[in-house]
């Protein structure tokens, strides 16, 4: 993101935004109710279109460049509000990532047959059932997503994310609604899918803890603006993002407050 701003009429949503995601890590955004992590998220997968400054993916500027074809360039994402077709099974979910990457134009169509279809087609189960291993939802995967208990729905969310085969793993709020052992267990998927499957991750959350243990580098934001970047523990122990939180600037305060746990 390079000095990256977006207003709705005379609300600015993000003002002079930049910052980056280095290749391998995960990244997290955080900030107050309202600071613009959203409108960011929206601005980076191509939902919405700054009115000024640029976005650059794998070191293309991406302005021009539209949300699916962003998608087929290796932007995967997960909403804040599960997004799946809650009428269809967890496989046929699944295989719905993979459709990024279908050859759509005519003559691709025409072409694309015989052995090198068949080829593709048996990679593409490979990739699912790594998918459908690595998440452990092989008992429901033909399952309607609709019974399925809210944990087990943002995990199929992230498995059909995964089945786009991304570069860059946009979370928007992956464990928000979850309960304590729902979200240990995305925990663990989340770092996984940096470490065995070499995907940087972007994430959207409010749960302090997950961010603290799993972030490699931390962005606040507040008022649409990053008030500081940086290591985990140094951004959370920071006054302006303790104050932004708290929405006190009496920081020595606070923290007698937290230590006497009230
Ligand atoms: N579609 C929209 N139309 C008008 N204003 C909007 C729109 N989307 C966001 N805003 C405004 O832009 C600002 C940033 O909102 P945004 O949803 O990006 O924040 P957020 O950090 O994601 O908040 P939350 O944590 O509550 O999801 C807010 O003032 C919000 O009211």
């Amino acid at each position: 993101m390079d000095r990256v701003s977006l207003s709705f009429g005379g609300v600015k949503a993000l003002s002079n935004v930049s910052f980056s995601v280095k290749e391998g890590s995960i990244t997290s955004v955080i900030g107050p109710n309202g600071a613009g992590k959203t409108s960011l998220f929206n601005s980076i997968s191509g939902f919405y279109k700054p009115s000024e400054g640029d976005v650059r993916f794998l070191g293309e500027n991406v302005n021009k460049i539209t949300a699916p074809e962003r998608a087929e360039r290796g932007m995967a994402r997960t909403f804040q509000n599960i997004a799946l077709f809650k009428g269809m099974t967890v496989l046929d979910n699944i295989k719905l990532g993979r459709h990024a990457h279908l050859k759509t134009n005519v003559l691709d169509a025409l072409f694309y047959f015989g052995r090198a279809r068949r080829e593709e087609c048996e990679l593409r189960r490979e990739i699912e059932e790594r998918i459908i291993d690595f998440l452990e939802i092989d008992h429901i995967r033909n399952q309607s997503v609709a019974n399925l208990s809210y944990g087990l729905q943002k995990r199929v969310e992230l498995a059909r994310a995964l089945a786009m085969q991304p570069k860059i793993l946009l979370l928007d709020e992956p464990v928000a609604g979850m309960n304590r052992e729902e979200t240990e267990d995305m925990a663990r998927f989340i770092l996984d899918v940096k470490e065995e499957w070499g995907v940087t991750v972007l994430m959207v959350e409010h749960d302090m803890g997950l961010v603290m243990d799993l972030s490699d580098h931390v962005v606040c934001l507040n008022f649409g603006k990053v008030i500081t970047e940086g290591l985990p523990g140094d951004v959370q122990a920071h006054p302006d993002v303790i104050s932004a939180y708290l929405g006190s600037g009496d920081v020595a305060a606070l923290r007698k407050k937290f230590k006497e746990g009230k």
